[in-house]
């Protein structure tokens, strides 16, 4: 018998009442999340499902499609070819900094930041734009195992106000690492930002990844398996903005984030984790996110470095925290 549904009913309970952080403001639409939603999310290799809160919540997926257009650009170019565009080192700046871009390297850092997904974008392979749109939604849907669709007014939200990622295209198409359709490579970007998603499909896309590349439901195929060690390296190193350092020594998941409040985890050959609760911290990651990501990575031994001979067997908690588990809970 698992631990795990007790243990994150548990997490639920213990950071519902943590309120710091503030919702993502800079494209207005943002704003009108509840900063209450809260989800813990968690698909196993087998397409176990385990989940407490407000998983079936919409929300658009923001940055965390960085890690899945990715997988398809070096799917539709290859390493070398995306490695000379778009660099896989971490930058200790802000995602939508052009400071780097303009003054060191003259082509995006890693694929997680601004810079580099927007050039990720510009790699995506296309007859047009709706050709590329279309391919794009077909490869999510891949991954969630279900139709997917754009949020309209989130899309519009942010090409509207969108201005630095705007002036960061306008740095790339200077560096020529994309082409003049600007626009057009924009409208990409900011349509893949506005995937509507909710928390259990988060993670499932994230145990897909887990699952080298094969959806645990629907059996099929999302990312071909030699591009998912690509795909992990990057979030490992780069995925929690200007924290990813901190994040890999605390909790040593791969990892991506989103200004959402969403957060997806990636056990490799175990599970997928997703944790969603809008309210952000001043570097873009969920307060409660964190949170729940650090305690079930100490509680679980998921951290990568852990020794594997301390590792506890996945999904099941120690006698002393069971204890203090039951208690909060009420059956102890
Ligand atoms: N669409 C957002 C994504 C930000 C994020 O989630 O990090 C932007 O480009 O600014």
């Amino acid at each position: 018998m698992s631990d795990l549904p007790e243990f994150i009913k548990y997490l639920y309970e213990k950071y519902r009442v943590l309120d710091d952080g503030s919702l993502a403001s800079y494209i207005p639409e943002l704003t009108k999340a509840n900063p209450d939603w809260f989800a813990i999310s968690i698909v196993t290799k087998e397409g176990e499902v385990f989940q407490v809160g407000d998983s079936q919540e919409h929300f658009t997926i923001q940055s965390m499609s960085k890690v899945f257009v990715y997988g398809m650009a070096l799917e539709d170019q290859n390493r070398e070819i995306l490695l000379e565009k778009i660099g896989v080192e971490p930058t200790g700046d802000p995602f939508n900094s052009v400071i780097r871009l303009d003054e060191n390297s003259k082509r995006p850092d890693n694929p997680m930041v601004n810079a580099g997904a927007i050039a990720t974008a510009g790699l995506i392979k296309g007859v047009n734009a709706t050709d590329k749109l279309n391919r794009l939604l077909a490869m999510f849907r891949r991954y969630i195992g279900h139709d997917v669709f754009i949020d309209a007014p989130v899309f519009m939200s942010e090409r509207a106000t969108g201005h630095r990622n705007r002036a960061l295209a306008n740095l790339l198409l200077n560096f020529g690492i994309i082409d003049n359709n600007i626009e057009e490579i924009l409208d990409l970007y900011f349509q893949q930002c506005a995937l509507v998603v909710n928390c259990q499909d988060l993670a499932m896309m994230a145990a897909t990844l887990a699952n080298r590349g094969v959806n645990p439901i629907t059996n099929k195929q999302a990312v071909k398996p030699c591009y998912v060690r690509d795909i992990l390296s990057v979030m490992h190193t780069c995925g929690m903005y200007n924290y990813a350092g901190e994040w890999a020594y605390r909790v040593g998941i791969p990892a991506k984030s989103g200004v959402s409040g969403g957060i997806i985890g990636v056990i490799p050959d175990k599970a997928g984790i997703a944790v969603f609760s809008p309210l952000i911290d001043s570097k873009g990651n969920s307060v409660r996110g964190i949170k729940v990501f650090e305690d079930l990575s100490d509680e679980f031994d998921l951290h990568l470095f852990d020794s594997p001979l301390e590792k506890c067997s996945f999904l099941e908690i120690s006698k002393n925290k069971k204890d203090v588990v039951s208690q909060v809970m009420g059956n102890g």
